[in-house]
Parts: structure tokens; sequence; C-alpha cells
């Protein structure tokens, strides 16, 4: 019999041929496994692509994190983020710390949120559901937080207004504060723990690709080709042709690659795909993010994980810190950073890269831009999978459509989805077990 064909050998793909109980090919189309989770070292800096903390709550996938793919291996870190704004440090989130923002910033945001949440201006849009994003952020948290933060920086971070944005995608990304967080955040009394990642997980040595790698040592009943990557795939013939010439039978077909490509390669097949399937992989949309991989002399000169910069004057969204997190990802006296930018159209790599020198320098996370060793940017081509209007219709007719062709998809790209590294382990599990049967 045929194997259970995986496509791609990111969390999703090792995850699935971890659980799978059937045998299986893995095609992966870069020279190691790991997918967005690759951890690239530059001169000594250890850098993944942005921020990969790993914050689980699955107790199964935690035990085997725990005592099979990294054991021994994590240290636990809690979360120091900040948003940096009107020139002030402020803790993560932005909706329950207001403390030490210019009074009238803070009496905007808390007014406004008293009046959506409890008052008359706020009783429309409590009475249904939000159409979009910016009503869902009207509605939980009102229009000074929406003006002075929430607004600025998702436009930032997705590109598009946050109208025409779903809020299907919110789940327990964006916290929904009360009225006592609101208050106490404002008073400076609040507590720091609240949201999903609070405290987090990381691997001891070799950055989060580590994860990647502890995963494929325990894989069992099945067979890894790197460099390889599909060319074609025939759903009615059950076959998959590679760049290698070989064409591979399969029994199932998973498939973690992003969807839109999958929907190609399928077009690319003899059986091909309705050009309503083809015409709606065109109309899904994701922002790229180009981010900066820098390194400065001298410590950290702030004790911030990661900050947020919803100000336009500030070309990056978002500014993180791997020796802030953990100084082993720098060597001594080194400090360094991912700076993110968020497009959709052209950012040459030198124009980010010197971005990114004036977005530390005026942001305080480093000192004077003599400091700075190196600054190199990378590219990931679809970062933040876009729930525009377009988003549902379109997936929805995709998914009918492998469903009928016998193919599943997993991962954050192979179900075009906003979700965490662990949403990507238990859709692979998912699958897996659906194919266990
Ligand atoms: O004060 C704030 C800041 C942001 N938001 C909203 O939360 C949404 C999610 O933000 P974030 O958790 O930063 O999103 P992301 O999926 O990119 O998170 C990954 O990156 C790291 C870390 O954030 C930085 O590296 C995190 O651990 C990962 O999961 C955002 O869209 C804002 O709308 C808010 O409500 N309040």
């Amino acid at each position: 019999m045929d194997p259970i064909v995986i496509l791609g050998a990111g969390l999703a793909g090792l995850s699935a041929a971890h659980f799978l109980q059937r045998p299986w090919r893995l095609i992966e189309k870069s020279e190691r496994v790991g997918g967005l989770i690759k951890t690239e070292v530059i001169e000594g800096c250890a850098f993944d692509p942005t921020g990969h903390w790993l914050h689980l709550r699955d107790p199964e996938i935690k035990e085997l994190v725990n005592t099979r793919w990294l054991p021994e291996q994590l240290v636990t870190i809690q979360r120091k983020a900040a948003i940096y704004s009107r020139g002030v440090f402020t803790r993560f989130p932005y909706q329950v710390n207001t403390h030490g923002l210019p009074a009238e910033v803070v009496a905007e945001n808390l007014i406004g949120y008293v009046e959506a949440v409890y008052g008359e201006k706020g009783r429309e849009l409590r009475e249904r559901e939000p159409r979009d994003f910016a009503e869902f952020i009207l509605r939980y948290m009102g229009e000074g937080f929406a003006k002075n933060f929430m607004f600025p920086y998702n436009k930032k971070l997705w590109t598009v207004d946050p109208s025409e944005l779903s809020a299907a995608w919110v789940g327990r990304f964006v916290p929904r504060p009360t009225l006592k967080e609101v208050v106490d955040g404002a008073l400076g009394v609040g507590s720091d723990a609240l949201g999903y990642n609070a405290s987090f997980v990381y691997p001891r040595e070799g950055g989060i690709e580590s994860l990647a790698r502890g995963m494929l040592a325990h894989l069992k009943g099945g067979e890894l080709s790197v460099n390889t990557e599909p060319t074609a795939i025939d759903w009615k013939a059950r076959q998959v042709t590679l760049s290698d010439g070989r064409t591979l039978g399969y029994s199932e077909l998973l498939s973690t690659i992003s969807l839109p490509g999958l929907v190609r390669l399928v077009a690319k097949g003899a059986s091909g795909v309705p050009d309503e399937v083809l015409a709606a992989a065109g109309r899904l949309r994701a922002t790229t993010v180009t981010y900066v991989c820098v390194a400065a002399r001298g410590k950290n000169p702030q004790p911030w994980h990661w900050i947020y910069l919803p100000e336009p004057e500030f070309k990056t969204y978002r500014i993180g810190s791997p020796s802030a997190v953990y100084a082993p990802l720098a060597p001594p006296d080194t400090s360094t950073f991912y700076v993110e930018y968020s497009h959709h159209g052209e950012l040459s790599m030198a124009q980010a890269e010197s971005y990114a020198v004036e977005d530390l320098v005026r942001s305080r996370m480093v000192n004077a831009a003599d400091d700075i060793l190196f600054a190199r940017a990378r590219e990931i081509p679809h970062a933040y999978v876009l729930y525009d209007t377009a988003y549902g219709p379109a997936k929805t007719e995709i998914l009918r459509f492998l469903e009928h062709a016998g193919i599943l998809t997993a991962g954050r790209y192979g179900q075009w989805e906003y979700s965490s590294m662990e949403d990507a382990i238990l859709g692979g599990r998912a699958c897996a077990r659906r194919l266990n049967g």
C-alpha cells in the first residue's frame, strides 16, 4: 500500500508524522526541517524568524515537549513586554496598563471604555455581534483605546484598516479587559500576567529550532526527503510529482504548505481543479513581514522582551529582543533584536535595514546607531493571513474541493489561519488521528 504523504516538515508536518500509526513520507523543500522555526545564527547571535516563544495548554503536547522532544531543556520565562507610545514605556497589554501615559490619554481611554461597555453610546454595538475588527475594538475597549493604540497598531500590523478585517481570529490573542482591570491599570496597581503568553518556555540551547530537531529525532515509521518539493498533484490518480523527477503514489495526502500554493499544485496535476477554486485561491491574502536581525554593542538598555509601537513615526510595528528574553542567545556584552515590518508591496532589504537602525535608536531600545554591529533583513512571504471579506467564502470553497479530492490540510499556512506553534502541533495530531481511524 502507498504511504501517507505529508507535504512540509514544519511543526504541523512533524507532528502528523509523530502521531501517525501508518507508514508516511514527509517531503520538505528546504535543506532541514522546522519551517518557520528554523533558527539562524549570525556572527554568534541566534535569531528565530521573529518571536517564537512557546506557550502550551494541551496536556499531551506539554508532556511530549517536556519529556520527549525537549527533556530537561526548557527554561520558563515570565513575559516582560511593553508598549512604546507618547515617549513612554507602559506594560503589555496596553488596555490594562495605561498608568504612566499622559493624563489626557489615560482619561480618554477610561472614558471611552466606560461609554462602550456601560454607556448609552456603546449600546448599539453591545446589542449585536461586531461586523468587523474595528467594531470589535470599539465594542470591547471603546474609542480611546481604539484611537490611542488598537487602530494605529493594527493598521501597521495587518497593513489594512481594522474595518476591512473580521474579528474571527481574535480568540485568545486580543485581551478583552474588565472594568476593574482597566481602572487598576490606569492607577498602576494592575497585574502583569494578563493574556495568553504571560509566561512561556524556550529551549536552553539551539533556539526554537531545537523543538523541530527534537521532534525529528523521535520520528518512526516513515521516511523524510529534504531538498525536495512537490511540483504537481494528481488527486484522482493519488500521485505527487516531485522536483527530483520522481512520482510518488499516496494512500492519503496531508498538506501543511500554504493553502493557495497547494491549490496551484493541484491545478498543475492531470486532474486539475475547478476554475472557481483556483480563483478562490487567488483571493486569499496575507501580509509579508520583513524582519531585521540586529546586534548591538553592550547589554540591552531596556529590560523588554518585545515592544509594540503604535505610532506612525515608527515604521516598525514591533521590536523584539532575543538577548533580553534569554541572554545565551547572544555573545556577552551584545544585545540582539528583531525589528518587524509588515507590508504588501515592495520593501527592499536595504530600506528595511535602515528603518530598523532608526526605529531602534528612536525607541531607546539601542543607545546609539554607532553601537550597531550588523543589521540583516529577512522576509516571511506569508506572515499574517488576512481575515478580510474574501477570506471566509474563498476558504470554504477551497476546503470543500479538497475534502472532495481527499486532501487534508494542517498548520498555520495549510489551514490559512492565525494560530500559534502549539496550534500547528495540534492540527498535525488531529489529522493523524483522523487518518489512523
Ligand atoms: O497591548 C496590546 C498589544 C497587542 N494587542 C493585540 O494582540 C494581538 C496579538 O498580538 P501578539 O500576541 O503580539 O501577536 P503575535 O501572534 O504576533 O504573537 C507572537 O509573537 C510573540 C510576541 O508577541 C512577540 O514576539 C507571541 O508570543 C507570539 O505568539 C495584536 O493583533 C493586537 O491587536 C493588544 O490587544 N494589546
